[in-house]
């Protein structure tokens, strides 16, 4: 009986079993799929901010045009919003069209939105990760605690004379011929002079072979950053290739090679000097005396601020000569504003210390930031954690970018924005030197916002004044006798954007202003602070 019942017993056993098993497996599967789809419910409920469809693997990147990419950036805001999402291949993408929200994000969350995109190209080859491409950490608070002892504002009389000497040669650079093909050359030059001096405490001299070096290394580094770029910055698997497949890599040695053999060469004549305790102060004798520079990181930190420096301020400045013709009646109104102050006669040329008495002409400077802004997609930066953000979630890792150009063009901040508009930033208060950088977002946000701010509108500020109070600038004539017009969509068109050689005609106000823009150059060159002038090169002046 026993047997019969545990026969029994088993097979009933077996029988459940056997309706079980496939009982279990629903079930399970059941159970899997009510786990993915509350998942799936609990994930849909983040609201990732707006953008256009793309691809399912390269996403927006066919989207993005090369070509003035902020333009495109500015009509997905018309359409999708002030916070529109797109996707760069595997890269979460984030762009800001309010100044508030960058404001917001970029500045006081800061703590959150201040890495970089590792770059392979410009940053693991081409830089070893330079200041502008490396995310926060030792090495970045290091050169920006170096950037900050050359630039906070009370640094920034230490350069008075050297910008006024420079601006004065600037403007007999430009009175020397009334009629001007391009100014880039010229303007660059000046540009260039101001960062060289302050880097290596020489002057770049006329005809100095460093010049076109020096270009060269700052037009090339700001094509290799942005967004697009490089495949391999989208797609980082190209990086396992080998080398024979990878041509890019051996191009972006070849140039780093080039760079770092350019700045070790004028870095070490400094070293040199300050064994022989000839050096000038400047931003080399300062960082070899630092005990966290090494050699390398020393040469890049100096390189990197004519990458940084020369262009931006000398695009500026462009732009700054495309308002004066396309908007003379700012001219006018500047002059008239100098020669109130100064006298009409010509013969006391405007200074920095001048700054507080000539609001117009520090308008005249903020409007040319902000109407052709020269980083108008901005820089971009990167989110560490994921955050969320007037309802939408931003994703850990985010690609966050700042675009200037729909900030400078927000109708809400800057009625008419198209317009170049001075009176805009007119205020009761009088003007200060560290009152300079307001009035746009030209320079950046929070943490990375640019380290040479005050110097750059220092520079301008003067030069600009001078140009304004010592020149005419007017539109050059064709053969035919006819102006020739300017077109603004005319210009560069990648992260810097410059306007193309255009013809113009600069011709003195009067012949005492250009005789006392001369005594002053020649009197300067004399001073006991004035920087020297690099004594390898020919000096043409
Ligand atoms: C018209 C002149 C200039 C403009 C419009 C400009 C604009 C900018 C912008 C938009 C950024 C990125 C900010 C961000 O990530 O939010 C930046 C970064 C930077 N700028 Fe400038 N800049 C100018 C001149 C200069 C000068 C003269 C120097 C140095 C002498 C300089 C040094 C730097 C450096 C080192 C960075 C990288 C900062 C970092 O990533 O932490 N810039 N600049």
């Amino acid at each position: 009986m026993n047997d019969t019942f545990y026969s029994n017993f088993t097979s009933q056993q077996h029988e459940r079993r056997q309706f079980l098993l496939p009982f279990s497996i629903a079930a399970a599967a059941i159970i899997y799929i009510l786990t993915r789809w509350i998942t799936c419910q609990v994930g849909s409920r983040k609201t990732y901010p707006p953008g256009p469809p793309g691809h399912p693997i390269a996403g927006n990147i066919f989207q993005l045009p090369i070509h003035k990419p902020w333009l495109y950036f500015q009509e997905l805001g018309k359409t999708y919003g002030p916070i529109t999402h797109l996707k760069l291949g595997y890269e979460e993408v984030v762009v800001l069209h309010k100044a508030a929200d960058a404001g917001e994000l970029l500045g006081h969350r800061s703590h959150n939105y201040s890495l970089r995109r590792p770059l392979i190209y410009a940053g693991k080859y081409l830089t070893d990760n330079n200041v502008m491409v490396l995310s926060c950490g030792d090495r970045w608070t290091s050169l920006r605690a170096a950037y900050h002892s050359m630039f906070q504002t009370r640094e920034m009389p230490r350069y008075s004379l050297l910008t006024e000497l420079e601006s004065s040669k600037l403007v007999l650079d430009l009175l020397d011929t009334p009629l001007h093909e391009d100014l880039t050359r010229t303007i660059q030059h000046f540009t260039a002079s101001v960062i060289y001096a302050i880097v290596y405490g020489r002057r770049l001299a006329d005809g100095n072979k460093d010049f076109e070096e020096i270009l060269e290394i700052a037009d090339s580094f700001v094509k290799d950053c942005y967004p697009g770029a490089h495949l391999v910055d989208t797609f980082p698997f190209l990086d396992s290739l080998p080398d024979i497949l990878a041509l890019w890599r051996k191009e972006a040695y070849r140039k780093r090679d080039w760079q770092l053999s350019f700045y070790t060469r004028v870095a070490e004549k400094v070293r040199k000097e300050m064994e022989e305790n000839t050096a000038l102060d400047c931003f080399t004798t300062r960082l070899f005396e630092r005990p966290d520079f090494d050699s390398k990181s020393i040469m890049q930190a100096t390189g990197e601020m004519f990458q940084a420096g020369t262009d931006t301020m000398a695009s500026t400045m462009l732009w700054f000569f495309v308002a004066m013709l396309l908007y003379p009646e700012a001219l006018r109104k500047a002059q008239a504003e100098l020669d109130k102050v100064l006298g009409s006669d010509g013969t006391v040329l405007p200074g920095l210390h001048h700054l507080k008495d000539l609001p117009y002409c520090v308008a005249v400077m903020k409007e040319t930031f902000r109407w052709m802004p020269v980083v108008p997609g901005g820089f971009p930066h990167l989110s560490d954690a994921e955050d969320a953000y007037k309802g939408y979630t931003i994703k850990a890792k985010t690609v966050v970018i700042p675009n200037i150009w729909s900030m400078h063009r927000d109708e809400g901040q800057y009625p008419n924005s198209s317009e170049f508009i001075p009176e805009r930033h007119l205020h009761d208060e009088t003007p200060t030197l560290s009152g300079l950088t307001d009035g746009h977002h030209s320079f950046g946000f929070g943490r990375r916002i640019c380290p040479g701010r005050m110097l750059a509108s220092q520079t301008i500020w003067i030069a600009i004044t001078r140009i304004m109070w010592a020149c005419n600038v007017d539109y050059a004539k064709s053969l035919e006798g006819k102006l020739i017009p300017i077109d603004l969509n005319n210009s560069t068109s990648q992260i810097l954007s410059r306007p193309l050689p255009f013809p113009v005609k600069i011709t003195p106000r009067s012949q005492t202003h250009q005789n006392t823009v001369r005594a002053e150059w020649n009197n300067l060159k004399e001073a006991p602070v004035f920087l020297p002038p690099d004594t390898d090169s020919e000096e043409k002046v």
